[in-house]
This record gives structure tokens, sequence and C-alpha cells, in this order.
């Protein structure tokens, strides 16, 4: 799903002061990118993404997911656009504490209204691919932070989202599992054609993305592509 921004504002009133947290963003990302949103804390990569995943509403500007306008939507559309279309993974995780790793796994599924067979078969699957099977029935507070961000991971991707949206993912893990995890959701990415928008300071992200976007004081000041640089033609 192709997503697109089109000079996007949003500001807060803040008192008398008034707080430009996005100025006038342009973006557009194709389906199965991967994007890093980077920049110093403040610069207003969370207000972006959360916008994006129609969390949040821009003072101007039009936001599209697809063929939507989210501008457009009421509150119970734009709920149905979060719940079926975006997976969301928060570096608080964001996890149920009073149910197991499979009952967390599986929640999106039963607001959905997915049957249980095919539930728990999903559910089995994505426990698999993030390497938690043997967790299936422990409650999230005995796992370690890798652990509950798989979890979280597996919470995101089971309703086959086309977009992942994920604020520091990797912010509370050490490097080696931010690693692992950032592996899984590379490989989900390129399997899937999901679409993965990162806002992070992590530069093991920003050196796996597809595409780096600096942001700086709310603005876009740098929009690129990452990988192979162009090859000069040799002449003679
Ligand atoms: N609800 C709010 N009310 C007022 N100001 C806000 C609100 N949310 C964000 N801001 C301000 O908007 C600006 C951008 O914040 P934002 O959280 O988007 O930055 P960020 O780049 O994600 O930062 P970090 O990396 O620290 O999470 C900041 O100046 C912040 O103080």
């Amino acid at each position: 799903m192709k997503i697109r921004t089109d000079a996007v504002c949003k500001e807060y009133q803040l008192g008398r002061s008034t707080v430009h947290a996005v100025r006038n963003a342009s973006i557009t990302i194709n389906a199965g990118e991967f994007v890093a949103i980077k920049g110093p804390s403040g610069s207003g990569k969370s207000t972006l993404l959360h916008m994006i995943g129609a969390l949040d509403q821009p003072t101007s500007g039009e936001i599209w997911l697809g063929d939507s306008k989210l501008n457009d939507l009421d509150d119970s559309r734009l709920a149905t656009i979060r719940r079926n279309e975006i997976g969301f993974i928060f570096q608080s995780f964001n996890l149920i504490p009073v149910l197991s790793v499979f009952g967390n796994v599986e929640l999106p599924l039963r607001l959905q209204r997915v049957p249980a067979q095919e539930r728990k078969q999903r559910v089995e699957e994505m426990l698999h691919a993030v390497g938690l099977t043997q967790r299936a029935l422990h409650k999230t507070e005995e796992l370690s932070g890798g652990q509950r961000q798989r979890v979280a991971i597996a919470r995101a991707l089971v309703t086959r989202p086309q977009v992942i949206l994920s604020d520091e993912p990797t912010a509370n893990l050490d490097s080696k599992t931010g690693d692992e995890i950032l592996d899984l959701m590379r490989r989900l990415n390129q399997d899937h054609q999901v679409t993965l928008i990162f806002a992070t300071h992590d530069h093991s992200i920003v050196e796996r993305a597809d595409r780096v976007v600096s942001i700086l004081d709310g603005e876009i000041i740098d929009d690129r592509r990452m990988g192979a640089e162009p090859k000069l033609m040799s002449v003679g």
C-alpha cells in the first residue's frame, strides 16, 4: 500500500506559544519499502509516525493510505484502518500482562472476529516465526525485553498488515537482541512485502533501511535511498 503525506503540518498550542512539531512534510512511501525516519529527540518523528498511522490528525495537509484520504474519514473508519491495515510496535511494547503470550498475539484476531481454529493456526505460525513457541503459555511479565519485543512483533504481524509502524523498536534492547529482531523484521519485509516505517536513533536500523528520511525541527531535511550507488559508465 502506497503512503503519501502532502504538506503535512502538526501544531500544538502550549499556552500562548505554538509548537510546530511537523512542518510541511511531503513524502511518498511505496509498498514494501523499509524506511527509517531519523532525527534528534523532539524533531517530530513520533508525531509524523502517529499521523501516518491514523492515531493523530494533522493540523493541515493531507495523508493518504492507498486510496483512503485519512483526513476525510470518521473515527470508526480510522479505527478499522488501524485494525486491519497497520501493525504498531512501540518501544514500551504495550502488551497485556494478564494474558499469556498466545493471548496477546491472538487479541487482534479476536477483534477481527477471525474464527477460533484459524486464530490458533495463525498465532502458532507467528510464534514459530519469532521463535517463541516454547513460551506460548507464559505471562509476558515472565519474559525478557527481547522476548517481549518479539511478542509485540508477532501481535503486529498476525493480522497480516500491509504496513508496520514502529517508534524506536530497538530502544529497550541490547544490541545483539536488537540486531536479531531487525533481521527478523527485514525477513518478514522481504518475504511478505510489508512496508516498514521506523522512527529511530539506532544506527543498526539506519544501516538496514532502504531509505533514510532525516527530520530536524519538524522539517524533512534529507530523503535518500540507500544501497548500491549508481555505477559510473566507463568511457573510452
Ligand atoms: N501532545 C503534545 N503537546 C505539546 N507538544 C507536543 C506534544 N507531542 C509532541 N510535542 C512536541 O512536538 C515536538 C516533536 O515531538 P516528537 O515526540 O514528535 O519528537 P521525536 O522526534 O519523536 O522525539 P523523541 O525521539 O524524543 O521521541 C517536540 O517539541 C514535542 O515537545
